[in-house]
């Protein structure tokens, strides 16, 4: 199968907003991490390629299919699971599954039986598949909605930020799960959360303000900070002189005194300690310069 390709992707919502500027990537088989703060332009990109929604300008290829102009047939091999995924309280699991497949086009019962008893397994729905879905779990539903995303065995499947509200057991078993379908479709996951896209993503770009800021493998891109940056513990009260003086790419606080990091190509001085750089200071040091 051939790569994802987005050309020159650009939108411009009615209220002036420009949510995506010239974007340009290529998404090959595997997890692909899209990183950006809230309102960077994430959601706008993904419901762009789900083709729920036109761009002003650009393209997006998946081999040999023109996306923006053979929907349809983009559909046909996409699973999307959007940030705000609704059920039928009401329904089991199994039943709005069924239900799902009938309106993807599976219209053979005992295919669509086999296809759902699969899923339910693969997700670890299946013990609950008689259960309302009103009784479920924030992370069940998250399942609950990767199975209905793989009904039609997408060759793209599109998440938009999975794991708000998830305890850390929940995100974990969902991206074990994301990463087993990662192994044959090319997926993209949105999230803020940067730890996530480092350890589950080969290939990943920064987004914010619609424009992608850096892409490629996330140590590759930690590479290009190794040696340049430095972190001091400091009085609180210094915090805004040390803003003035260096570049503080990240501060936090740390048993009532703040950590800074700094960006420097030479050592910055006393106190300052060279540390590596992770993924964290490559985001904050990309959205610090743009
Ligand atoms: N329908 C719309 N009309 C006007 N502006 C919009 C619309 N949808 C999004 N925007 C604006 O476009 C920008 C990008 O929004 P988008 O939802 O794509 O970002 P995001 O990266 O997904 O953010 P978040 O992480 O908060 O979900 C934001 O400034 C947002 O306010």
């Amino acid at each position: 199968m051939q790569d994802l390709i987005i050309s020159n992707l650009s939108k411009t919502y009615k209220n002036g907003v420009k949510a995506l500027q010239d974007i340009t990537l290529q998404i090959p088989i595997g997890m692909y991490g899209l990183l950006g703060p809230n309102g960077a332009g994430k959601s706008t990109l993904m419901r762009t390629i789900a083709t729920l929604q036109t761009p002003d300008f650009g393209s997006i290829q998946l081999g040999g299919l023109d996306v923006l102009a053979q929907p349809n047939e983009l559909r046909k091999v996409l699973g999307y699971l959007p940030q705000q995924f609704g059920v039928y309280p009401a329904l089991s699991a199994e039943l709005l599954l069924d239900h799902l497949a009938v309106l993807k086009g599976i219209i053979n019962s005992k295919e669509r039986k086999e296809i759902i008893q699969a899923l339910l397994h693969k997700v670890n729905l299946y013990e609950v598949r008689k259960q309302k879905l009103g009784g479920f779990s924030g992370g069940m539903k998250q399942r609950f909605g990767i199975a209905q995303a793989l009904l039609n065995n997408p060759k793209l499947l599109i998440v938009d930020e999975p794991t708000a509200g998830l305890d850390p057991v929940e995100r974990n078993r969902f991206y074990n799960l994301l990463s087993e379908v990662g192994e044959q479709t090319i997926v993209i996951l949105s999230t803020h959360i940067v730890d996530d896209v480092k350890e589950l993503c080969p290939r990943m770009a920064i987004i914010n303000k619609g424009k992608v800021l850096v892409q490629g493998n996330p140590l590759q891109i930690m590479e290009n900070l190794q040696g340049r940056l430095y972190e001091k513990m400091i009085h609180k009260n210094e915090l805004e002189h040390y803003k003035n003086e260096y570049q503080v790419i990240s501060d936090r606080l740390y048993l009532g005194n703040q950590i800074v990091h700094v960006l420097s190509d030479k050592h910055p001085g006393s106190g300052f300690k060279l540390i590596e750089a992770n993924l964290e200071d490559v985001y904050m040091s990309q959205i610090f310069n743009a």
